[in-house]
């Protein structure tokens, strides 16, 4: 099956450095979260990486070739960039059965992926009377037509109804389950968290983590539990002589947070001691919260929190 690879990858617009040499592979049979701020480089790799750009420094391949270099690039790599480029004149139906015979697809194809992206209603639409969603939804039917072993999709979600967000994580896990290779961009880490196998996040065009998603969950939490107890001078006390703060919380509703213990450890201890609890639980941050903190400083746009963050 076909990876992408990117090598020391650069690209300059004039004195922005978009892409700063980026080096990672994009691996068969997963979906891979491609991530960042606005402005972080995500799309000018996908150009790139599509040959619509070419890079400063570096290189780009899907299976070793670059995409110029594919025979019919369709039926190898979908990608879906901008639903705004198909031609609003045309129905979807037309948009499509172009594509596919300007391919050499077959039409059975193009009623295939209609059905399939849920655009059988819509199908003899034109596509300027297509909301965003249904356009998204066209951009992968387009993506699909040629049955390619890569799909990239930048922001695939953007427009999306929650029945159409549903929709897209499970054909994105499908299409990965089917050994493809699934490239999908996106600013929102909880939402590509919850179908992606693995994650890579840019800054400021540079690579900030190539990671099983699991992986970089459990790189960027910090252990900690929460708890509330009838006695917390004992709590204190007991917890004191083990090396642990017990650490009173702000809104003076009886919570308590112990960094760097698990809820089995301080269970077992208060139990030990005898010390009555209300309750306890382990504090693990989200991971929104770990990618806000990993990419605090490397959002070109990034604006000052307008209020404090809850801690869960
Ligand atoms: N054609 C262009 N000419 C000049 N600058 C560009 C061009 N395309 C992108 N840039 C700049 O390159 C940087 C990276 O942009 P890019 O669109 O790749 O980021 P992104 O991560 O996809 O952001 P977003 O989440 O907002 O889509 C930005 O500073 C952007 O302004």
């Amino acid at each position: 099956m076909t990876s992408i690879d990117v090598h020391e990858l650069t690209k300059d617009y004039g004195p922005i450095r978009a892409v700063d040499t980026l080096t990672f592979s994009v691996r068969p049979g997963r979906v891979t979260g491609f991530l960042g701020p606005n402005g972080a480089g995500k799309s000018t790799t996908m150009r790139l990486v599509l040959g619509l750009d070419r890079p400063t420094a570096g290189s780009a391949t899907i299976g070793g070739q670059a995409y110029a270099r594919l025979g019919n690039p369709l039926l190898s790599v979908g990608a879906l960039l901008d639903p705004q480029a198909a031609h609003g004149s045309r129905t979807a139906r037309d948009h499509l059965t172009a594509l596919a015979t300007s391919n050499g697809i077959g039409r059975s194809r193009v009623e295939e992926m209609i059905e399939q992206t849920g655009l059988g209603p819509v199908g003899g639409r034109r596509i300027k009377t297509f909301s965003l969603g249904m356009r998204q939804r066209l951009g992968i039917a387009a993506a699909l037509l040629g049955d390619p072993g890569v799909v990239m999709l930048d922001e695939p979600s953007n427009g999306l109804d929650p029945e159409g967000i549903v929709w897209m994580r499970e054909l994105m896990r499908k299409l990965a389950g089917e050994g493809r290779t699934v490239l999908v961009s996106s600013h929102l880490m909880n939402e590509t968290s919850s179908f992606a196998d693995h994650l890579i996040v840019l800054g400021k065009g540079r690579l900030l983590v190539d990671l099983p998603t699991r992986e970089f969950l459990d790189s960027r939490s910090r252990a900690g539990v929460r708890l509330r107890t009838t006695e917390p001078a004992l709590l204190h006390q007991a917890l004191a002589r083990r090396g642990y703060a017990a650490v009173e919380g702000t809104d003076s509703d009886g919570w308590w947070t112990v960094d760097g213990a698990g809820a089995e450890e301080v269970g077992a201890l208060v139990a030990a001691e005898g010390i009555p609890l209300l309750a306890l639980t382990d504090r693990r941050p989200t991971l929104e919260q770990a990618y806000l903190a990993l990419t605090a400083n490397e959002a070109p746009f990034a604006a000052q929190p307008a209020h404090d963050t809850p801690e869960d």
